[in-house]
């Protein structure tokens, strides 16, 4: 017999064997919002849960013990021990521009760790494909984040498949370089660049918050009065745009700004908002920038020297996702890039 804890209330209970264990997870289905730990390479995950065989970890509604390791986790949260890294098992996410780059590294991310998560992007992307790739634990869904009916959809297509939703981060952005005036060619900035590009990057960011609290809400809260979890992405461009940038910087700087009042207004039904500022990230929207400007960049970050990978950024979707006292802030992931 071994002693565990559960939870912030001591309780000493009888180690489960085998039998017992699988008894468990035949019978018990995962509750909403229950978190489990994932222990390295000794992991076994079941449609009802997740268990460690050597390390006695097993999953009931209960919650989840771990003997040796060192680890446990209740619905009220997750703890860390020396034996490795967890993450909320049976997360429901859902990731607005996931069909590619920074997006679909954090859609993959979640789905390794035990989530599951609705892809949402531009009909014309590789969502399909995306999604296919996470199996059962993923969907796609066709949303441009500026349309209200979109995005109810993607909502809606969320709770038919995985029946909630915790976690949602905003990825989908487009990118504009434009001088404010062309001398060259006599041509201001057009106008109607400018504002597709706060469209897409700002109020797309804002429309699927608006719209997906709604339902975040319902979710039963944990032992801190936690709902749910919204990520956004911005850019460091928000704080040191270039030349050319005046309309990409501006919609990101407005999810900076929006960040703080948001939490702050969501704090009361216990969802947490935070922004992540990415540098320089290897993704298809980079890719598409000129060599040059591209090597000068990359080149201008002190260390490491070279660009991000996108599971470098789903990292750190997975650290805000874990951290509750995480909220109302914006964070830099940009290897101490300034750009000039
Ligand atoms: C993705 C993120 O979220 C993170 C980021 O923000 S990454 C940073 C992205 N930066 C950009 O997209 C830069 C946007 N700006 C530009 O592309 C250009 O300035 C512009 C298209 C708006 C104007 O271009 P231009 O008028 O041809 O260039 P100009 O400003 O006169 O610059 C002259 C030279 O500097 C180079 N240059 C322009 N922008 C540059 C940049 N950002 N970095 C390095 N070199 C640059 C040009 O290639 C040009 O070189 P050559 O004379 O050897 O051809
Ligand atoms: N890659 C980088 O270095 C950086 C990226 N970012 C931001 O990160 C986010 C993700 O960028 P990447 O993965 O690099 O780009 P990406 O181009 O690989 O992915 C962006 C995705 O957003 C989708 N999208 C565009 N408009 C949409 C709309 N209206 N509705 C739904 N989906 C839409 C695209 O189809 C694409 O799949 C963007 O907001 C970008 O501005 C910020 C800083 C650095």
């Amino acid at each position: 017999m071994s002693s565990y804890l559960l939870c912030d209330q001591p309780k000493v209970v009888q180690e489960p064997g085998p039998d017992k264990i699988k008894e468990e997870i035949k019978s018990k289905v995962l509750r909403p919002g229950l978190w489990c730990c994932l222990l390295y390479a000794r992991c076994w995950m079941s449609e009802a849960g997740c268990w460690v065989s050597e390390a006695g970890c097993w999953v009931s509604e209960a919650g989840c013990w771990v003997s040796e390791a060192g680890c446990w986790v209740s619905e009220a949260g997750c703890w860390v021990s020396e034996a490795g890294c967890w993450v909320p098992l049976g997360l429901v996410g859902l990731v607005t521009g996931g069909a590619s780059g920074l997006g679909r590294g954090t859609a993959e991310h979640l789905v390794k760790h035990g989530g599951r998560v609705v892809i949402c992007d531009l009909p014309s992307s590789k969502g399909r494909e995306a999604a296919k790739q996470l199996a059962g634990n993923g969907a796609f869904v066709p949303v441009d984040v500026t349309s209200e009916d979109d995005v109810k959809n993607a909502l809606q297509t969320t709770v038919d498949k995985f029946g909630r939703l915790d976690v949602v981060v905003n990825c989908a952005g487009i990118i504009t370089a434009s001088r404010v005036y062309n001398v060259k060619k006599d041509q201001p900035f057009d106008l109607k660049a400018f504002q597709r590009t706060i469209d897409v990057n700002l109020i797309g960011t804002f429309n699927v918050i608006r719209l997906a609290v709604g339902l975040i809400s319902k979710n039963a809260s944990d032992g801190d009065g936690q709902r749910g979890v919204i990520i956004n992405t911005s850019s460091v461009a928000a704080f040191d745009g270039q030349i050319g940038q005046a309309a990409y910087s501006a919609s990101k700087a407005g999810i900076v700004g929006m960040t703080l009042p948001l939490a702050r207004d969501l704090a009361k039904q216990g969802i947490r908002v935070v922004t992540i500022a990415p540098g320089m990230f290897r993704t298809p929207l980079v890719d598409a920038m000129p060599e040059k400007v591209l090597r000068e960049l990359e080149a201008g970050v002190p260390f490491p020297s070279r660009l991000g990978q996108p599971h470098e950024f789903a990292l750190l979707v997975q650290s805000i996702i874990q951290n509750p006292m995480l909220n109302g802030e914006t964070i830099r992931l940009d290897g101490a890039l300034r750009m000039q």
